[in-house]
């Protein structure tokens, strides 16, 4: 039985909404955030000034940004229980798996329920902001064996997060880098991330199942996931030398070579220049010439053979490996980034919503029945009426 209806999978090519959050446009290859180019925001502003924009729709006043720095800092730090259930996790859970669980934990501990109020979703969004760079540094430094370092708050966002992490103040490159990929990675209109966001808050649940739920959509390798796949595909081709031969065998065996596609752009990212180029600064910075060189060749011989070019994750999982990340931790550095955009949109969807609810075509066996069951006649009519109504 198969219903004849146009089926777009995966929705590609279908438009669902309006947004005023953020601009994808594929002819020009541009990313605008509420009307500013990406590459302008990572170029002049802090991360901290990207949030306030997606979220209040304008960039900060210095008085602005002032406050709402200050109002970050005041919730960096993570309390005993949030602290206790990441404790008790097991030390080799993945990285994602953890933050999830702690953005549940926060969403738990939170005593407002008044969900699709703006304020609230602000007030909610601003801890999570704050304290999900505590979350992924105490996770990276568990996994080395090592003590949490409390936030500092005379350091800036980025700074603070590098601190927490590594225990040391971060070289200036590497900062700036640092905040560059926070900005790109911010947000991008309706990824497969955000839609989830959007479709759980427009069942009217609130916002941490929203960003639980984004948080699950991100893992995946064909999506955030991407940045740390990125990394397994360098650490299993080795070096430069091995591109070609490893290239041969993945295309033969018809792997999907992570790093590379996307469902919109089709003739490049528009924010892999910028995340490029702050790779290229870590590459001198860290003197490691062989990450780019490794880069380079990947990239030049895939889009060679097949014309697909990198995306975002591309360039960000070699940055954050020199940086001095563990590979697992690569995705959840994107959490804490488009903990941004998603909340925009979860903004969006609570201020004009519709509930998310397409339709299917049913392909499935036709109707039959279970032995031994004896209609009585009022199911022998509804049964009748439906095979009418069905033609
Ligand atoms: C921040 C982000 O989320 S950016 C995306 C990160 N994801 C990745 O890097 C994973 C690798 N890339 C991919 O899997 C894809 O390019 C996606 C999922 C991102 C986009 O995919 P779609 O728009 O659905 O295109 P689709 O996967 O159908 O690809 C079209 C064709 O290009 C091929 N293709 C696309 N990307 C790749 C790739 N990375 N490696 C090899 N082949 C690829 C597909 O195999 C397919 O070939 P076919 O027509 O012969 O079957
Ligand atoms: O837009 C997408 O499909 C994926 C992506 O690049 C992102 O979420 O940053």
């Amino acid at each position: 039985m198969s219903e004849t209806v146009e089926i777009r999978k995966g929705l590609a090519g279908v438009t669902v909404d309006r947004t005023a959050v953020s601009h994808v446009n594929v002819e020009s290859n541009s990313l605008l955030y509420r009307g500013y180019p990406v590459q302008e925001l990572a170029a002049t502003t802090s991360f901290e000034e990207v949030v306030h924009l997606l979220w209040y729709g304008d960039l900060p006043t210095a008085e602005e940004l002032d406050r709402f720095r200050a109002a970050e800092r005041k919730h960096r730090a993570l309390d005993a229980h949030l602290m206790d259930v990441i404790d008790g996790l097991s030390r080799t859970a993945h990285p994602m798996d953890v933050v999830r669980t702690a953005v549940s934990v926060i969403g738990a501990d939170d005593p407002d329920v008044a969900d699709q109020d703006p304020e609230t979703v602000l007030r909610k969004a601003l801890v999570l902001y704050a304290k999900l760079p505590a979350v992924v540094a105490h996770v990276q430094r568990r996994r080395r064996g090592l003590a949490p370092v409390p936030p500092r708050d005379d350091l800036g966002y980025a700074a603070n997060f590098l601190w927490m992490t590594f225990g040391d103040e971060p070289d200036e490159v590497v900062r700036q880098a640092f905040d560059v990929s926070m900005t790109l990675y911010a947000e991008h209109s309706f990824n497969a991330s955000t839609f989830t966001a959007r479709v759980v808050a427009s069942t009217l649940s609130d916002y941490h199942s929203a960003i639980v739920a984004a948080v699950g959509a991100l893992k995946g390798s064909l999506h955030g996931g991407a940045n740390e796949a990125v990394m397994h595909t360098f650490d299993e081709i080795g070096t430069a030398a091995n591109v070609v031969p490893w290239l041969d065998t993945a295309l033969a065996d018809k792997r999907k070579i992570m790093g590379f596609g996307h469902r919109v752009y089709k003739r490049g990212d528009s924010r892999v220049p910028t995340m490029q180029a702050a790779l290229d600064s870590l590459v001198a910075h860290e003197d490691r010439p062989d990450v780019a060189e490794l880069a380079t060749t990947l990239e030049t011989e895939f889009v060679e053979r097949k014309g697909i070019y990198p995306n975002l994750d591309y360039p960000s999982g070699p940055a954050y490996h020199l940086i001095g990340f563990d590979t697992e931790l690569f995705t959840p550095i994107f959490v804490a980034s488009r903990i941004a955009g998603w909340t925009a949109h979860v903004q969006e969807q609570y201020a004009d919503n519709a509930l998310i609810r397409p339709l299917s075509a049913y392909d499935g066996v036709g109707e039959r029945h279970v032995a031994g069951y004896v209609p009585d006649a009022a199911a022998v009519a509804a049964a009748t009426r439906r095979e009418e109504q069905a033609g």
